[in-house]
């Protein structure tokens, strides 16, 4: 799929791609019923609780310790839209490991970030109501900003630039947005990986 071109025929930024349709209305809705279906919690981060609920698998990452650790394998309903995420970042699917469910209530967003680091590849489905992906890096006065309008049923992926040099994050929404982020592991992941497994 092409990446996200603006007017002059160059990509948003290197290392970010954007496609839509990734899944039908019918898909969408099974899979929005699915991640309901799942335990979905507060994200806690040092005693503060955020308003977006999620849950992982494969891995999970802990933010209190700043690890990562073995999580419940990723459940069948997600394997055909993690083949597509793969194909879309023209990776091996194996190599998505982790998936993380959220649900953005009315008025939950999130903040400014980069993806920890343990996590190399991230590839990003939207479902439920559109957003806008906003990106910002540091520049000598500011901010350099790049926002990418994402479409329910759309998909991104962000590696090298993108990902590493840009924070992102998404501004809180009046209406519900459930995404789905599948998540590779860096040279830094897989050791981590290695020592939590033993
Ligand atoms: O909901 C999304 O699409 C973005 C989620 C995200 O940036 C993250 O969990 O790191
Ligand atoms: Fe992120």
């Amino acid at each position: 799929m092409a990446a996200q071109l603006d007017l002059f025929g160059t990509p948003l930024l290197p290392g970010l791609s954007y496609g839509e349709d990734v899944l039908d209305a019918a898909e969408e809705a099974a899979l929005v019923e699915a991640i309901d279906a799942c335990e979905l919690t507060p994200f806690r981060f040092q005693g503060w609780t955020g308003k977006r609920l999620t849950t992982s698998f494969g891995w999970s990452y802990d933010f209190d310790r700043g690890r990562i650790a073995p999580g419940a394998p990723i459940p069948e309903f997600l394997s055909p839209l993690r083949e597509r995420a793969a194909r879309f970042a023209d990776i091996p699917a194996a190599e998505l490991e982790q998936a993380l469910l959220i649900r953005y209530d009315p008025g939950a967003g999130i903040g400014w970030h980069r993806d920890r680091p343990m996590f190399e590849h991230v590839v990003g489905i939207s479902l439920g109501k559109p957003a806008v992906l906003r990106l910002r890096r540091r520049a000598d006065t500011g901010f350099d900003r790049r926002s990418l309008p994402l479409a329910p049923r759309s998909i991104y992926h962000l590696c090298g630039e993108a990902r590493h040099a840009w924070e992102h994050g998404i501004a809180a929404m009046e209406r519900t947005r459930w995404s789905v982020t599948f998540r590779s592991l860096s040279a830094l992941g897989r050791r981590a990986a290695a020592l939590a497994q033993g």
